[in-house]
């Protein structure tokens, strides 16, 4: 197992082809080393830190949402290295002068990540993430693999409830969603214990993976799968350092 990562020039070349406008894969974006030692800090939070729901739980750093606005804040440390720096020098296009992911997002990288558990059989419904955010999501998968599931909406305005396309994210890979991917349609993960019928006809990261090969019989039997997403959200609020202020008088 590589202890260090090479990563691409360019996105371009990692672009997840057949799919709308645009997603790309990565799928040694972390090393095996860091994947433990993030599962580890995740695993040592203190418990208050997990809010509970029915089939899952979940963590977000630094804080929730209030009115889809973020206290400033910045992220824990383990959070934000080695991930945010790589992610943003994530370039889209080759030449020098070209955006890096968050070259158009208002604080030119993200300020927040939202800790999703899945044990075996659970997922989470088909939705879409709302204006709280610049569609830009980055997704870094540990522990185990994934299919994502991307959704159409009927012409009634109704869920399309067979995907459109699936995803299939490896443990320590990034998944890079961003425009019409993002706000046009819906994404989810089945509530299923194996995910059935992998092949490069009917998943569209395929030729991007790190080993196709290992999902014998096209299978993928689930294990407790965990993500880091990534994103910036657009309206931050200086209340929280402004009332600090005011302790200190
Ligand atoms: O865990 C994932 O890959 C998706 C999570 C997600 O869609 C969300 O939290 O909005
Ligand atoms: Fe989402």
């Amino acid at each position: 197992m590589p202890n260090h990562v090479s990563l691409p020039d360019s996105l371009e070349s990692l672009r997840i082809m057949g799919l709308p406008p645009a997603a790309y894969y990565i799928s040694d974006f972390i090393t095996s080393d860091e994947e433990q030692m993030i599962l580890d800090r995740i695993a040592s939070a203190p418990k208050p830190r997990w809010k509970q729901l029915t089939h899952r739980r979940l963590q977000t750093w630094p804080s929730d949402l209030v009115n889809n606005k973020l206290i400033d804040a910045p992220l824990p440390a383990w959070l934000e290295e080695p991930i945010v720096s790589r992610l943003t020098s994530l370039r889209l296009g080759p030449a020098s002068e070209s955006s890096n992911i968050f070259g158009h997002s208002p604080h030119l990288k993200p300020n927040h990540v939202l800790i999703n558990e899945y044990p075996a059989g659970v997922g989470i419904m088909p939705h879409k993430d709302g204006a709280a955010y610049h569609p830009v999501v980055c997704t870094v998968s540990l522990g185990a693999s994934i299919c994502l599931d991307i959704h159409k909406t009927k012409d009634d305005g109704t869920l399309d409830q067979a995907p459109a396309w699936r995803i299939l994210q490896e443990p320590r890979s990034l998944l890079i969603t961003t425009s019409d991917l993002y706000t046009g349609y819906l994404h989810g993960i089945a509530d299923i214990t194996e995910d059935v019928e992998l092949s490069d006809d009917t998943v569209a990261n395929w030729t991007l993976l790190r080993s196709g090969a290992s999902f014998q019989e096209g299978r993928n039997v689930r294990q407790t799968r965990t993500s880091l997403t990534y994103r910036d959200v657009m309206n931050v609020s200086k209340l929280g350092s402004k009332l600090g202020m005011f302790r200190k008088k």
